[in-house]
């Protein structure tokens, strides 16, 4: 008799995961290497931003004072004492009735409180000196960036666990970090178990399969922060995959195996676990695909033992790998964003356990709508390459009709929710 396994609901089984959850190690990289990194500790600002009262464009920094008078018919002069481009410092203080011609970004000489834009400003040549004439008033402060008024020194701007962004990137640069502390990736090993499995590069053979699911996790652990390990796929043979799997396990912060893993003969994944003598925190979970998701603890540790259907594969990565990832890169929305959606077709299955079907998420019209990616079957490979999210159908549930309100998990989204 099979030996009876019985079904966690989904939320419980991530909540058990996520018991495991801790903050991993931390490293320096350079700021040319750090994007898509997180921040290992908040950004602080260095410096105030400006770091000086600047001219936001090109004119004539003046005192406001002496245009008082000025108007279309009174027109007032003044002369042009000095010239400063972006980057030097002016060094003459302007009296009565004189001005600076400046530009973009370059610092406001003392004296001065307001910059005329050039659009405004008629030049005059007399006696080979340089005036300007002005037929408006100008305030105080006019066209002045002033000196922290975008940020002070010393503030917090960025917190910890943020993903590095371009715009990150920048205030780095801006502050001077040439290297920055990021949280370290999770090491994540991967073995690939099955007989059936051949190489990239090998021809297809009679009652084989090429490898995808390697491929995949890898390409799944990578989106999500980590860094793979891919160990090799192993024959379905008890004695050498124990050994190879439990070599392995120093090597990682966390271990996947894909395959081996329901209840077939040469599904050897659960005396595996029992002959390492881990913990199982579970072996089913009522859902489809990924039914047979089964996740082990060997002290801290954890080792998930994925489905070999390879969409049983993606969905079990995405709702119990994921989000753990996600805790020791320090991200604090690590589970999936979910939001409602429009479902664009009929989908007439009934749905015994949650049913995650892979999905096609799009924006239109302001409204989040999901289509099918393809068919909906645990082993089923093409799929895969349309989804951009999950579709959650809540067991208990008859088949959806089109223009249904369902709810979504989106994929691509690193900045997801505190709960499932
Ligand atoms: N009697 C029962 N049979 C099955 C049950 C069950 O409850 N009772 N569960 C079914 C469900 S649901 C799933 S899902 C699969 C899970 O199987 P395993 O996780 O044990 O995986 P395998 O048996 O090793 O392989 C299943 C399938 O996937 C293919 N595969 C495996 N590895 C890869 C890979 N790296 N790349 C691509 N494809 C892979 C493999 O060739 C098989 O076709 O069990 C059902 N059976
Ligand atoms: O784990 Mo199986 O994929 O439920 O479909
Ligand atoms: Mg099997």
């Amino acid at each position: 008799m099979v030996e009876k396994r019985k079904p966690m609901p989904v939320d419980q089984a991530i909540a058990k995961v996520m018991e495991f959850r801790k903050a991993g190690g931390t490293e320096v990289v350079s700021i040319d290497r750090c994007d898509g990194r997180r921040l290992a500790e908040p950004l602080y600002t260095t410096n105030p931003v400006p770091s000086f009262n600047k001219s936001p464009y090109d004119g004539f920094a003046l005192r406001s004072c002496d245009t008082e008078q000025a108007s279309r018919n009174n027109p007032v002069e003044f002369e042009i004492v000095e010239h400063v481009g972006a980057g030097h410092v002016p060094e003459k203080k302007l009296e009565e009735y004189q001005a600076t011609r400046i530009m973009t970004g370059a610092q406001i000489p003392d004296g001065a409180d307001c910059v005329a834009m050039f659009e405004i400003c008629s030049e005059i040549k007399r006696n080979g000196k340089d005036f300007i004439s002005l037929k408006r008033t100008m305030e105080s402060g006019q066209n002045v960036v002033k000196k922290a008024s975008e940020i002070g020194e010393g503030k917090e701007l960025v917190r910890k666990g943020s993903l590095i962004n371009p715009g990150v990137k920048a205030l780095l640069a801006t502050f001077g970090y040439q290297t920055v502390h990021v949280m370290k990736k999770p090491i994540v090993g991967i073995f690939a178990t099955g007989s059936e499995l051949l190489d990239v590069d090998a021809e297809l053979e009679p009652g084989k399969i090429r490898n995808s699911n390697a491929y995949m996790i890898m390409s799944q652990i990578k989106r999500a922060g980590g860094d793979p390990h891919y160990f090799g796929k192993l024959d379905d043979e008890l004695e050498s995959s124990f050994q190879a799997i439990a070599e392995s396990i120093d090597k990682v912060d966390f271990l996947i195996t894909t395959g081996g893993v329901s209840v077939g003969d040469f599904d050897l994944m659960p005396a595996i676990y029992e002959k390492l003598h881990a913990t199982v925190l579970f072996n089913k979970v009522a859902m489809r695909p990924g039914s047979v998701t089964t996740v082990t603890a060997l002290q801290d540790k954890l080792l998930f033992g994925l489905s070999g259907n390879p969409s049983a594969c993606y969905v079990g990565f995405e709702l119990f790998v994921r989000p753990i990832l996600q805790t020791f890169l320090m991200n604090d929305t690590p589970l999936l964003k979910r939001s409602k959606a429009i479902l664009t077709d009929d989908f007439p299955k009934p749905n015994p356990f949650t049913r995650f079907v892979r999905g096609i998420l799009s924006i239109e019209d302001g409204q989040v709508r999901v289509s099918p990616a393809g068919i909906d079957k645990s082993n089923v490979v093409t799929s895969l390459a349309f989804t951009n999210g999950l579709m959650v159908l809540p067991g208990g549930t008859r088949g959806y009709n089109k223009g249904a309100i369902v709810d979504v998990l989106w994929l691509d989204q690193m900045e997801g929710q505190t709960t499932f």
